[in-house]
């Protein structure tokens, strides 16, 4: 796993792991800068001011580095999760993506067209259809019923009314809110009020989906629920999104991919096996530190070389398999399993290895 350098933006894994996109994506971004301040544009092509420490950057030039050089592309249908500690420039890296903030520099390239270079109409075009957002304080309209809230994107688009409210109900039965089409924001509770605020961006059938701590306000059952219920409909609709989160757990449970920041830099990119697995430095291995290893890492993480010794006759799984999920077949088998993927055996695990993990000695 390639940690940040100075002259790398490669943050993603090592050859032979599972990640990254393959196919053409549907969001690119590269070497986005956000500077808030006089004379922004001016910090990133100045390598000096760039390395000031944030508190001595503002003193000397009253700018601040929101964003710092980030670039990865999303593919579709993927779940891209953004995480980070307060501060670390999550919210804006995600709102220039769609030029809610306008970037210092760098690209953004969506469906083969840099945002950047679209002009005003082009935008709004592109925010009416293609994006969406969830917010974490859910933006509902507090006058008007669900059915109407859920409908506001089609409404801005010039949907006529009868279109309108059968895509509204339509929505709001797929995302488990029947019954309460004519209730009013304040009448619900906070998962029901984040189930229109999904309910909505879902209405517009967007291309791309950004949440912004979508959940943080939430109990935690109500929390895990409204996760569950990303998770079903991400399955049943192939939507791709973009989330933010301080919450790893929250990351791991959804991202098929997670960035982490860490003032403004991204720090390392790669899936939840992979941060786990080979955290790109301290600040990552912090961070993962409290996660079980057997609920993330695969048998591609412990398997080992199969010697001459070795039988191979024992069951099969494929290196993809989660530990966990692993743990009973590996045990319960007088022979190590053989990990194999398109009928090459990868390696073997035996109980040495699935021990090393449980007891948390790896
Ligand atoms: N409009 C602004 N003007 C000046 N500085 C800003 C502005 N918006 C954000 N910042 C600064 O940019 C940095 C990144 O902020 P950002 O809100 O993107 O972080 P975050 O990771 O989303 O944090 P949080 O989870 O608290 O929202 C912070 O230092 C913040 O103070």
């Amino acid at each position: 796993m390639a940690a940040v350098t100075e002259d790398s933006h490669d943050l993603t894994a090592e050859p032979g792991s599972t990640t990254g996109p393959t196919q053409q994506p549907l969001i690119s971004v590269r070497d986005l800068w956000m500077v808030f301040g006089p004379k922004a544009a001016a910090v990133p092509k100045n390598s000096d001011l760039c390395e000031l420490p944030r508190r001595e950057l503002m003193q000397r030039t009253g700018n601040t580095i929101a964003v710092r050089d980030v670039s990865f592309d999303v593919a579709p249908g993927e779940v891209f999760v953004v995480m980070g500690l307060s501060g670390s420039g999550k919210s804006t890296l995600v709102r220039c993506l769609t030029r809610l903030i306008e970037p210092t520099a760098g690209s953004v390239v969506f469906e083969g067209e840099n945002l950047l270079q679209a002009d005003a109409r082009r935008l709004r075009e592109l925010r009416r259809h293609k994006f969406s957002m969830v917010f974490q304080n859910f933006g509902l309209l507090p006058h008007r019923r669900v059915v109407d809230n859920v409908a506001y994107g089609l409404e801005v688009r010039g949907a006529g009314k009868a279109e309108r409210r059968a895509r509204a109900l339509e929505v709001i039965e797929l995302v488990g809110l029947s019954g309460y089409e004519n209730s009013y924001p304040d009448q619900l509770s906070g998962g029901m009020q984040q189930r229109v605020g999904l309910a909505r961006a879902l209405a517009v059938e967007p291309d791309l989906m950004l949440f912004d701590e979508p959940f943080s306000a939430l109990d935690p059952l109500i929390r895990r629920d409204m996760q569950n219920e990303v998770i079903r409909l991400h399955r049943e609709l192939g939507k791709t999104m973009v989330f933010i989160t301080h919450d790893l757990s929250e990351a791991l449970k959804l991202g098929d991919r997670i960035l982490i920041m860490r003032d403004g830099r991204p720090v390392q990119i790669g899936t939840g096996d992979e941060l786990v697995g080979a955290p790109a430095d301290d600040y990552v291995r912090d961070f993962v530190s409290d996660v079980p290893k057997g609920d993330v890492l695969t048998l591609r993480w412990i398997m080992r070389p199969v010697t001459d010794d070795d039988p191979v006759d024992g069951p099969e799984l494929p290196p993809g398999t989660v530990i966990r999920d692993a743990t009973r077949v590996v045990l319960e088998s007088h022979r190590p399993v053989r990990v194999v993927e398109n009928g090459k055996l990868l390696g073997i695990v035996g109980d040495e290895e699935i021990l090393a993990i449980v007891a948390g000695a790896r």
